[in-house]
């Protein structure tokens, strides 16, 4: 594998780009926003009315303030730092779908500073609609709104198969697993924990379909092995859904968390562990969904149970996206690299091909993909 993160330091590791952008999905930052946001992010979903007013309770609770902005903050200033200790100074933008700073704002900016050629980092770690081709879309837009100037970006791959996105996840189920009850640690469960989405929109994600929940069990079973290496045991695990959404009658990803847990109860686990593998920092969907919900679930059914962390900015993921970046200009500048990557699907791929994660509502324009005309390699269908 060449590292390219630790060969000379010079600005030439990220030419052609002078940027890196920092694609995220926003979140409200006090309870005046909640509303605004959730329109945002539910327009033309058909997510029903009572859904949006529940969502709406989670974040008032919290004082209507989501913490994945805050965790983007961090995270950005932190890659700003493993930039500069890696000897690379290149500027760091921050732009989301639905909450400030909005995409086409940043974009904006972007191209007031005279960027050209930027790399996003989107901070989706798998393929769906929801996690990739919306993202694209959001993308598209920005640029079209900015017009001429805007500069063309390419998509860093998805970093599900990263060793440093797996690593992080493992660090973060063996620091789980010391806080349980000794006696049960050994036979606790790894409960993996990630996004439900329509099950018609698991079929279609990917290059070739059903990448979704195939990505995750992947993640799942590499870290599995990892925690085996460094605990001496081997855990059984299941992968598992929260954060249901949409009418009843449309099919989501099951089981639930909070059935699982259940069930677990009820065939005897002495224990389990909550990994948020789905989640790249701690957003609403853990803060709520899975520390206030599932703990409860946990706690009534008198199950010990530990939440690991999500990779937010542990410092093998903050080297991951770092060394996704250049890994993505050697390609761009024609130099061959190797790709870092653990488990059975391979790497991820740099753009994505025609039919990938489509839009349930039919085609838009979106950034970064084979069916994109303004993509040099386009291959349109
Ligand atoms: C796959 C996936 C990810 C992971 C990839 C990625 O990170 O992008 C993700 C992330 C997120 N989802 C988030 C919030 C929401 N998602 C909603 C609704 C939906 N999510 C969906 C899927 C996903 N969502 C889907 C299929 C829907 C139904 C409507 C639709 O088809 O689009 C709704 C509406 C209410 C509801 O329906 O629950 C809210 C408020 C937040 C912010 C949390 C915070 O504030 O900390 C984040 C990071
Ligand atoms: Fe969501």
């Amino acid at each position: 594998m060449k590292d390219v993160s630790s060969s000379l330091t010079t600005g030439s590791q990220v030419e052609p780009y002078d940027a890196l952008l920092v694609v995220s999905f926003g979140g409200p930052e006090g309870q005046e926003d909640v509303i605004p946001f959730l329109e945002n992010v539910t327009r033309g979903k058909g997510v029903p009315r009572e859904r949006l007013e529940e969502v709406g309770e989670h974040y008032r609770a919290f004082g209507g303030k989501s913490p994945i902005n805050d965790q983007n903050r961090e995270l950005i200033a932190r890659v700003r730092d493993e930039l500069a200790r890696v000897g690379v100074s290149v500027p760091v933008y921050w732009g989301n779908r639905n909450w400030h700073p909005y995409l086409t704002d940043e974009v904006n900016r972007m191209a007031a500073d005279g960027i050209r050629r930027a790399a996003a980092f989107v901070t989706s770690a798998y393929s769906s609609y929801s996690g990739c081709r919306q993202y694209r879309e959001d993308l598209a837009r920005a640029v079209t709104d900015v017009g001429a100037s805007a500069p063309r970006i390419d998509r860093l791959r998805h970093c599900f198969d990263h060793p440093g996105f797996i690593s992080a996840n493992t660090d973060s189920v063996v620091g789980a697993l010391g806080e349980l009850p000794r006696a049960a640690a050994d036979g606790a469960r790894l409960v993996f924990v990630t996004h439900s989405i329509p099950v018609t929109m698991a079929r279609e994600s990917g290059p070739h379909g059903d990448a979704y929940v195939a990505q995750h069990e992947a993640v799942a079973s590499s870290v599995v092995q990892q925690v085996a290496e460094r605990t001496g045991v081997s855990y059984d695990h299941d992968l598992v859904f929260c954060s249901r959404s949409g009418p009843p009658e449309v099919p989501w990803l099951e089981p639930d968390v909070n059935d699982h847990l259940e069930t677990l109860a009820a065939e005897g686990a002495p224990a389990v562990v909550l990994a948020p593998i789905g989640f790249l920092s701690d957003h609403m969907e853990v803060a709520y969904d899975l520390d206030t919900e599932a703990l409860a679930t946990t706690k009534r059914l008198g199950l010990p149970a530990a939440r690991a962390a999500t990779v937010g900015t542990h410092p093998d993921f903050v080297s991951a996206i770092v060394g996704l970046l250049f890994e993505r200009a050697a390609a761009e500048r024609g130099e061959s690299v190797t790709r870092a990557s653990i488990g059975a699907p391979g790497p991820s791929w740099d753009t994505c091909p025609a039919h990938c994660c489509p839009n349930p509502r039919g085609p838009l324009p979106a950034l970064c993909g084979r069916d994109d005309p303004t993509n040099p390699g386009a291959d349109l269908p």
